[in-house]
C-alpha cells in the first residue's frame, strides 16, 4: 500500500483573542502584555483511517473547514498527526498551499530551480525540464520577473507545472487549482489523467465534484474532521450531495453535470 492512514487525529491549539479593537491591540503589544487568552484544543481530524493502493486515486470532499487540507498536509509530511499513523511510500509531489516553496523576491526562473531541488531534482535535470515547465505554465513572458508580482493564477500555474514535472509516484493536489482560469484547469485535469494512466497515485481535494468524479476511483467525505464515508466515488458523492440537500448529479462515472459542493 503506498498510502496507509490509521486512526489519525490532529489537534490544533486555538488562542482566543481577548482584545476587540486595533488600537487596544497595539497598545497591549506596546505594553508587551499578553494579547491572547487561554488556548483551547481543536480537533481538525478525528479518527480518520483509509488505505490507497499504488496507482489508485482518492478524492477528498467536504464543506469548508472539514479537515481536507489538514489531511493533505499530513500525507505530504509537512504536519504530523497528534495520534495515529500516516505512512506514504513513494516519491510524492504536492501542491497544497499557493506559493509554498516559492521565494517572493526570486524570479519565476529561480523559483523553478528552487522548487525542483526541493522536490528532489538536480540542476541538470531541472535544466532539461525547464522549457517544458515554462511552456506548460504559459509564463514565458513573465519568467524573469519576481514572483511577488504574479497573480494567484500565475502562482498556481507555475506550482502545478513544477510539481507535475518531477515524475512523482504520488501526486497530492489541493483546491488551489481553482484559482486558475477554466482553460488552465482543464489542462491540469488532462495532465492529472495522463499521469494517472501512467500509474501515478493521485490524491485530490476539490469542491468541483465533477473533477473528483472524473479522476478519482475512491472518495473520502470529511465533516468537522470526522470521516463520514469512504469508498467508491459515486456512492460517496451521492451521500454527500444528499447531506447537502442537493440532487444526485450522476457524477462518478465521468458523465456528471456541473455541480460544486
Ligand atoms: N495551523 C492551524 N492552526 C489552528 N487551526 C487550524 C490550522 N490549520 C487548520 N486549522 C483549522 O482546522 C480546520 C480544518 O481546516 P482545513 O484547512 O483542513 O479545512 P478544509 O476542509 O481544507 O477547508 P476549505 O474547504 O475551506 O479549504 C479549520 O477549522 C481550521 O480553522
Amino acid at each position: 500500500m503506498p498510502i496507509d492512514v490509521e486512526n489519525v487525529w490532529k489537534k490544533f491549539r486555538l488562542r482566543q483573542q481577548r482584545v476587540h479593537s486595533i488600537s487596544k491591540f497595539l497598545h497591549e503589544m506596546l505594553e508587551r502584555r499578553a494579547v491572547s487568552g487561554p488556548a483551547a484544543d481543536f480537533w481538525a481530524l478525528k479518527d480518520v483511517s483509509f488505505h490507497l493502493d499504488a496507482g489508485d486515486s482518492l478524492g477528498v470532499i467536504g464543506v469548508n473547514g472539514s479537515g481536507k487540507s489538514t489531511l493533505l498536509k499530513l500525507l505530504n509530511g509537512i504536519m504530523r498527526p497528534t495520534r495515529g499513523r500516516v505512512s506514504v511510500r513513494g516519491r510524492r509531489s504536492a501542491l497544497i498551499e499557493l506559493g509554498a516553496g516559492f521565494h517572493p523576491d526570486f524570479s519565476g526562473r529561480e523559483n523553478v530551480y528552487l522548487n525542483g531541488m526541493i522536490l528532489g531534482l538536480d540542476k541538470a535535470q531541472i535544466r532539461r525540464k525547464f522549457d517544458e515547465i515554462v511552456s506548460f505554465a504559459e509564463l514565458e513572458q513573465f519568467i524573469d520577473i519576481p514572483v511577488k508580482y504574479y497573480s494567484s493564477g500565475m502562482y498556481a500555474r507555475l506550482g502545478f507545472a513544477v510539481a507535475t514535472a518531477v515524475d512523482p509516484e504520488i501526486l497530492i493536489v489541493d483546491e488551489i487549482l481553482a484559482v486558475g482560469d477554466l482553460a488552465f484547469q482543464q489542462k491540469c485535469m488532462d495532465r492529472i489523467k495522463k499521469m494517472q494512466a501512467q500509474g501515478v497515485s493521485i490524491v485530490l481535494v476539490s469542491h468541483g465534484l465533477n473533477d473528483i468524479g472524473q479522476i478519482c476511483r475512491q472518495a473520502l467525505w470529511l465533516h468537522k474532521g470526522a470521516p463520514m464515508r469512504f469508498g467508491q466515488t459515486g456512492a460517496v458523492l451521492d451521500a454527500y450531495l444528499e447531506h447537502l440537500g442537493m440532487p444526485r448529479a450522476g457524477v462518478g462515472g465521468g458523465n456528471g453535470t456541473a455541480v460544486t459542493g
